[in-house]
Formats: structure tokens, C-alpha cells, sequence
């Protein structure tokens, strides 16, 4: 902490603007201008140490940022320093710049080169590319894939997973699964009507069990009273290896120079992944001849008679088991709680439930999803005051301005969106649950900043399940509203990064069902 004293009579945030007026027009110029900037090495930001550089801050007990509250790391580095930080001198990566401003991260996005660059998880790459480089051969999917490697795949999938039309193809599906789980949530109620301690496990399996009825059509039993215990072990692994990305990419990479007994864990948390994965592609693959009739034809299918390749297919699939669990369920346990504590809008929201959906067994479409803006407005909001995933970033391609600075090829650029959807600058109240400010009829959306609250990201490298996500959120918190009235009875929880972005504690809701 005494260093961070010194470092602030240095350079102070809020004197970050003045200082480069000339060049603050071009926040993100490529090469011409690059002479006029100023150098890289005036960013501000923390100093490193010798030898130690800036890596020692994430050691446990001796630094001060603990990987689970980057939240707050990035909130105390954006007040001492500003909307441009750089965090330099971590050993066996290279600097990052954080940003705090949507002005420039909408220039960089607005910039991006046609093979945008996605800093995170090298050791994914790593597995991939290397590790597992027998079965993955030259499809490495889209997930730590970078170069023509990446848009050779993402072209080949793009359309199938971004058409609003294919998503919506997929409702009943999806509302099927989420049906299942209303239906469970009886089974799981205690006598006072609240959910186990480990309620967000729940949503792990319904995430599962909604991937799989999409992406293979293949019904996996996650929510039935005994789940195959694959279903489980999946769901570990995910969490096992998410868990460790952080810790892998940010604190000393000793597992590039041998295998750690993180890196063992991880390893095998991605092999444990794949194993059960590739046995239910397989037997998707074998089975869809017997597809019954009426059923929507899963993504796996889709893209096979597009490409008539079953690797890009199964590598498809592969990546969405990967990243679609945790992001959905944990988001989906957020906006529970939110509508938890705030009773007046889970108020507003039924009303509008109730309205679209005025018998119990009112079947979910995509029109009637269309007719629920009020529940559209529930998600982003606690999409904004929380995003599941807290930054995100691109590594630059070649070297430009930024915020006036010359930034060199190779620097990874971190979006801090958290910390920006947090601000009053951008919303204003920002701090309060309002629903209300992403309806069109309310003044303040037209204020909003379009790259101010990004929870999918932007782009061509723009969250590729996006569409099945929100699918999935709707109609879940449309059964789920219809049926119950949610409660949290509890002191209030505060949100840590295990490994997304989510309240902190064992999540008791209560559900009180709904007098018909
Ligand atoms: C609430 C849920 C989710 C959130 C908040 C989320 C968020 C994100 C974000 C921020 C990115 C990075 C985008 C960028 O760099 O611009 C991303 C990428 C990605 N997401 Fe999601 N995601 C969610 C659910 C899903 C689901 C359900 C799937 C698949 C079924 C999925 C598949 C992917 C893939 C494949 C990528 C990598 C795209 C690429 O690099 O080309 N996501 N997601």
C-alpha cells in the first residue's frame, strides 16, 4: 500500500485528460501518428519491482489483489489512476492496459482488425495446440483460438449460431428444460420453502441440460432426481478449470516451464471435459437418425450439413459444453437474486408475466418472449450492475494511440466494464436496480452509452452463444416468475469472482407459489 502512496503524488487520474490535448483526438491511430503520442512509458499505473515487476501483487498474503476481488483491484486502480492504467512487468505475459472509458474502447472495437485478437486463457491455447494437439489437429474451435485459425472456424459457424431466426427455432426446446427445472424446484424446497446451499449447482444443470438439448438434442437427465453422474463430474470440471484460468494467467507462469500442481489439475479438469462431452457427441451423432419427429434438428446437425465434417461440428459443440455453463447459470443466479431483493420489481415483472402468459401452462414463444420488455430490461440491468464477465480485452496487432499514448504491438488491452457500468457518468443512479432505464419509453436510455455495458462483448469476436443465452435467461425467469415469488430473507451477499462474477454465499432463495 505505501507504494501506491508514492505512486499517486506521480501520477494522478484525474490529470491523465489535460496532458495530451494534441493527440487526444486520435484515441486509436495506427502507425502515422504514432510519433506524435506520447511515450508508453508515462501511462500511469503501478511500478513494478525489480526481478518481481508487478507479478508479486497477486501472491497470496504478500501482494494486495486477490484474484477473486479484481472487481475491487480495478476499482482502487481506476481512482488512483484514471481511465488509462497500465499494469507492466508481469512475469511471462506481456503489460496490460486497462481502460475505463467507453470513448475508447468503442475506438478500439470500431478499429479491430479482421482477426481480432482475445487475450485470454493461453493455456487453453496451450492444450489445444499442443497438449492435445492429436485431437484437436488443425480445428481448434474458436474459445483461446487466435489468427486465421480462428476465422477460419468462426466463419464456418457464425451464421448457424448469430441468426436470431436459428435461436428462436429453439425455444421449445429450451422451455422444456426450463419447465424441468420449475418442477424441481419443489423437490429441492425445504420446509420453509427455500432452496439447498448449494442452489447454484442447480442452475450449473439446468445450463447443462439446456446446452445439450441444443447443441445435440440429446436429453442428458441433469435434473432428474438421480443425474447421471457424468452430468456432475462435467459440471466440476467446468468449474475446475474456469476457476484456474485466473490463477494460471496471472500469477507466476511457472507451468510454461514445468507441470504445476495447478496445471495438473487443469489439465485434467479439460481432459474429464472432453471425455464426457465426446460421449455424448457421439452418441448425438449416432442417434440422429432416430430424431423424434417434431424435434428442432441440434446445432451439432445443423453445422454438419452445412461443413459435412464432423470435427468442426464436434469442436462446435465442444467449446459451447466449455463456456455456456457457468456463464448462464451464474448469470441466471444473479438476476434471481436480484429480483430477490427488490420485490417492487419482481412486482412489475409478474404483472407483465401474467399478462403474456395468463394461464399456468400458456406456452412460451418467441412472440410472446417478444411481448416481455420488462424482463428483457431485468437481464441487462443485472447484466450491467454485475456482469457475469467482468472485462474483456483484445491484444493489440499492431501499434497505435491510445488516450493519447503510444501503445506498442502486443499489449493487452483489458475492457473494464464492470467498473464502467458502475459509474454515474455513464448511468445515472447507477447504483440502484432500475429495470426501467433500458425501456425505450424511459429518458435515460436514450443517455446511455452504447459500449458502456457490454456483457457479450462487441465485434467479431462478439460472444458466439449470445443468442442462446438470453433465450435461455427469458424463458427460465418467465417460468420461474410465473409459477413463484422469489425471496431472500438473508443478510445481504455481496459478489466475488469464483470464477464469473456472482453473489458471494450459498444463494437460499425462497419460492412461495403463486396463488392461481
Ligand atoms: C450470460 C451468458 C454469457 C455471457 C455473459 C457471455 C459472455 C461472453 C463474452 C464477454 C465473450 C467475449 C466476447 C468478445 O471478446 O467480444 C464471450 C465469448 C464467447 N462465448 Fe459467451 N457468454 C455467455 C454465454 C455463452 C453461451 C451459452 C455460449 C455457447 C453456448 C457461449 C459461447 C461463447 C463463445 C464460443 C465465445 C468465443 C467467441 C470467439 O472468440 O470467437 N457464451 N462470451
Amino acid at each position: 500500500m505505501n507504494y501506491f502512496k508514492s505512486a499517486r503524488r506521480l501520477v494522478r487520474g484525474s490529470a491523465n485528460r489535460g496532458i495530451f490535448s494534441e493527440v487526444e483526438q486520435g484515441v486509436f491511430e495506427r502507425d502515422s501518428n504514432c510519433k506524435k503520442a506520447l511515450p508508453y512509458e508515462s501511462v500511469p499505473g503501478p511500478k513494478p519491482l525489480p526481478v518481481l515487476g508487478n507479478t508479486w501483487r497477486f501472491i497470496p498474503y504478500v501482494g494486495d489483489f486477490e484474484i477473486e476481488h479484481i472487481d475491487k483491484v480495478s476499482e482502487m486502480l481506476y481512482k488512483r489512476y484514471g481511465k488509462i492504467v497500465k499494469m507492466e512487468g508481469l512475469l511471462g505475459r506481456p503489460d496490460m492496459l486497462f481502460l475505463f472509458d467507453p470513448d475508447d474502447i468503442e475506438r478500439v472495437f470500431r478499429q479491430e482488425d479482421s482477426l481480432p485478437y482475445r487475450p485470454s486463457m493461453p493455456s487453453l491455447n496451450y492444450y489445444k495446440h499442443v497438449y492435445r494437439k492429436e485431437f484437436f489437429g488443425e480445428h481448434g474451435g474458436v474459445i483461446a483460438v487466435h489468427g486465421e485459425k480462428w476465422q477460419s472456424f468462426r466463419s464456418k459457424v457464425n451464421q448457424i449460431m448469430l441468426q436470431p431466426r436459428t435461436a428462436k427455432m429453439y425455444v421449445r426446446a429450451i422451455a422444456s428444460t426450463a419447465q424441468e427445472f420449475v418442477d424441481r424446484i419443489e423437490v429441492l424446497q425445504n420446509s420453509y420453502g427455500e432452496m439447498p446451499r448449494d442452489f447454484l449447482n442447480e442452475l450449473h444443470k439446468w445450463s447443462l441440460e439446456s446446452i445439450a438439448k441444443v447443441a445435440l438434442d440429446v436429453r442428458l437427465g441433469c435434473l432428474d432426481e438421480k443425474s447421471p453422474p457424468d452430468t456432475q463430474r462435467l459440471i466440476d470440471a467446468v468449474n475446475v478449470f474456469f476457476v484456474n484460468v485466473p490463477v494460471l494467467e496471472l500469477k507466476i507462469p511457472f507451468w510454461r516451464v514445468f507441470r504445476t500442481p495447478t496445471f495438473t489439475k487443469y489439465i485434467e479438469a479439460l481432459d474429464t471435459i472432453r471425455r464426457i462431452c465426446m460421449k455424448y457427441i457421439n452418441k448425438s451423432l449416432t442417434e440422429s437418425d432416430k430424431q423424434s419427429e417434431g424435434n428442432e434438428i441440434s446445432l451439432l446437425q445443423r453445422v454438419l450439413r452445412l461443413e459435412n465434417d464432423t470435427r468442426i461440428a464436434s469442436i462446435l459443440a465442444l467449446d459451447m459444453f466449455l463456456v455456456g455453463i457457468d456463464t448462464t447459470s451464474n448469470a441466471a443466479a444473479s438476476i434471481l437474486y436480484q429480483l430477490a431483493i427488490h420485490p417492487d420489481k419482481q412486482k412489475i415483472l409478474k404483472e407483465e408475466v401474467l399478462r403474456v402468459l395468463p394461464e399456468i401452462d400458456t406456452p412460451i414463444t418467441s412472440e410472446r418472449l417478444e411481448q416481455m420488455q420488462y424482463l428483457k430490461a431485468c437481464i441487462k440491468e443485472t447484466m450491467r450492475l454485475y456482469p457475469v464477465v467482468i472485462g474483456n480485452g483484445r491484444q493489440t496487432t499492431s501499434e497505435c494511440i491510445i488516450r493519447g499514448y503510444h501503445i506498442p504491438k502486443g499489449v493487452q488491452v483489458i475492457f473494464q466494464h464492470y467498473v464502467i457500468s458502475n459509474q454515474e457518468e455513464y448511468f445515472p443512479k447507477s447504483k440502484e436496480f432500475l429495470p426501467e432505464r433500458w425501456l425505450k419509453s424511459c429518458p435515460f436510455s436514450r443517455e446511455c452509452h452504447p459500449f458502456a455495458s457490454l456483457p457479450f462483448g462487441f465485434g467479431k469476436r462478439m460472444c458466439l452463444g449470445r443468442r442462446f443465452a438470453d433465450l435461455e435467461l427469458q424463458t427460465l425467469l418467465a417460468k420461474v416468475v410465473r409459477n413463484y415469488t422469489v425471496e431472500y430473507n438473508y443478510q445481504k451477499l455481496d459478489y466475488f469472482i469464483h470464477p464469473m462474477y456472482t453473489p458471494n454465499g450459498p444463494l437460499r432463495l425462497k419460492f412461495v407459489k403463486n396463488k392461481e
